[in-house]
């Protein structure tokens, strides 16, 4: 027999078809588990850092042994738990009640549950035969946020998608097939030059639609926005497009910078008037239909023949968890069917209009309803409208808090419509140089230089970016329930003691 050396290590044990043959591999598990369990213990401590920055180069060169290749030969249990605990080490504690850097923050412990359960389920949401109740689970779901959005009890169809920029790129689609669905089988050839519009501060995904669809982002026309960023339509554009197709309109409910909100209900008289598609890209603002006190910001979005929902954002579900509904049944069907005779069958025992996949753009589909469905089991609709309203409320005592704060500056003025409040923080040593372009260049570089000392240091994060004209600003977001007044202070007082001296 081979040295116990030569002798490969044992790796996994596989679990037999009767049952667990090695009993490592329990054990192998409940291990795992402690990891997380101890892992989502730090994470809600408040004296455990966001993150441990390393640059690329060092975590590629591996750091205390912790090594990112590939090996030849099996590693040990042992080992495994170590890459795991590792990997866990360097990464970002995105569940802190002190990271603010996006908008998809928190842990909830429900929807991890499901997300475990959902992958120890590992099937596929094309067919009703291998996911029959995830599949009803999924119908009765979009049906529910149909209903919330205002459509005629919760008519229409509805898909979830691998996150708020696919979910747009179906409605594209969805819109194109609606008005011209020879493209289906002729391409872009057997149509006019479309148009759409966008307003210039919606998502970056309008515009990765237009082009990998087709449209050529030239044809993609951007609204200029008011001072309150909101799109508005001030002339009617159509009507100088000599020649141009308008089909499509999207609206904005929750922009990704500032949280706008288009209005909806005027942007929906155009289309009426034109006969275009309006879509309401609500992947941010969307939980705050859950608010009776909050959803009058989406007035008008009934009238919407898609939407767009990112429960994965404002409503704290797992990663990732993205909707999009359509007024009208059929045409995600007909806009994708392909009748891939090996997996729609026809002939099934059952009714086949409970296979879903061939609606969609995907094949296999990943069971993304599963933890949102227990989360809404657990919490209840009025759980999810607690649970938004403290953070708008957070956001609310944040505003409150810097809008006359020496050093602070905000980047528009007015209570914030949704969660996101952006400002400025000067320096000392900026606070009295008039305004002009060296003010300007100087304040571009202080977000930046807080932003790297606050990963360094690990203590919080947030998001920071141009917009238009405007230099960097920091963009504080709240979608996390776990978040408090005291995590507000926090940030506040460490940009001013990361800032202080630049
Ligand atoms: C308004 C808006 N639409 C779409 C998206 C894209 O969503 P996802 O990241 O799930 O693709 C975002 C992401 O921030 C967003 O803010
Ligand atoms: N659409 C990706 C998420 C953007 C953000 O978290 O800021």
């Amino acid at each position: 027999a081979p040295s116990r050396s030569a002798r490969p290590k044992i790796c996994c044990p596989a679990i037999t078809p009767e049952g667990t043959r090695e009993e490592p591999t329990m054990q192998f598990l409940l291990e795992v588990v402690e990891i997380l369990t101890s892992y989502i213990k730090k994470t809600f401590d408040k004296s455990t850092k966001v993150l441990d920055f390393h640059y690329p180069h060092q975590l590629l060169e591996g750091i205390e042994g912790f090594s990112l290749e590939l090996p030849d030969q099996p590693e040990s249990l042992e080992q495994i738990l170590v890459d795991c605990r590792d990997t866990l080490k360097y990464g970002v504690r995105t569940g802190h009640p002190r990271f603010f850097n996006q908008l998809s923050t928190g842990i909830d412990i429900v929807g991890l549950a499901g997300e475990w359960l959902t992958s120890t389920a590992n099937t596929n949401m094309f067919t009703y035969e291998i996911a029959p109740v995830f599949v009803l689970m999924e119908q009765l779901t979009l049906k529910k946020m149909r209903e919330i959005v205002g459509w005629p009890n919760g008519e229409g169809d509805g898909i979830f998608s691998p996150g708020g920029a696919i979910s747009n790129m179906y409605s594209v689609m969805i819109a194109r097939y609606k008005y011209f669905p020879e493209i289906k089988t002729k391409g872009m050839a057997a149509a006019p030059r479309l148009v759409l519009f966008t307003s210039e501060l919606s998502h970056y995904s309008i515009k990765k639609a237009s082009a990998a669809l087709g449209f050529g982002t030239d044809n993609l026309i951007l609204l200029n926005t008011d001072e309150r960023f909101n799109s508005c339509f001030i002339l009617f554009l159509c009507s100088c497009l000599q020649g141009y197709v308008p089909v499509y309109v999207n609206a904005t409910a929750g922009t990704t910078v500032f949280g706008a909100f288009d209005p909806i209900n005027d942007i929906a008289d155009i289309c009426e008037k034109y006969n275009m598609w309006l879509h309401v890209d609500a992947a941010w603002g969307g939980g705050l239909l859950m608010s009776s006190k909050h959803r009058h910001k989406m007035s008008g979005i009934h009238r919407a023949n898609s939407v767009t929902w990112n429960p994965h954002k404002m409503m704290g579900v797992p990663l990732q968890c993205s909707a999009i509904l359509v007024r009208e049944r059929g045409l995600l069907q007909g806009c994708n069917s392909m009748c891939a005779g090996y997996l729609f069958q026809p002939d099934k025992h059952y009714d086949v209009t409970y296979d879903t996949g061939d609606k969609a753009i995907q094949c296999g589909r990943h069971v993304d309803i599963f933890k949102f469905w227990l989360m809404w089991k657990a919490k209840g609709t009025v759980g999810f409208e607690q649970q938004i309203d403290k953070c708008l409320d957070l956001s609310a005592y944040l505003y409150s808090k810097i809008k006359n704060r020496e050093g602070f500056q905000m980047v528009f003025n007015g209570e914030p419509q949704h969660t996101n409040v952006c400002f400025w923080y000067l320096p000392l040593s900026l606070r009295h140089l008039p305004d002009g372009e060296e003010k300007r260049e100087r304040l571009h570089k202080v977000a930046p230089k807080i932003k790297a000392m606050m990963m360094e240091s690990g203590t919080t994060m947030v998001g920071y970016q141009p917009q238009g004209d405007q230099v960097n600003f920091f963009r504080m977001v709240i979608s996390n329930p776990a978040a408090t007044r005291s995590d507000i202070d926090f940030l506040v007082e460490e940009i001013e003691r990361l800032g202080q001296d630049l």
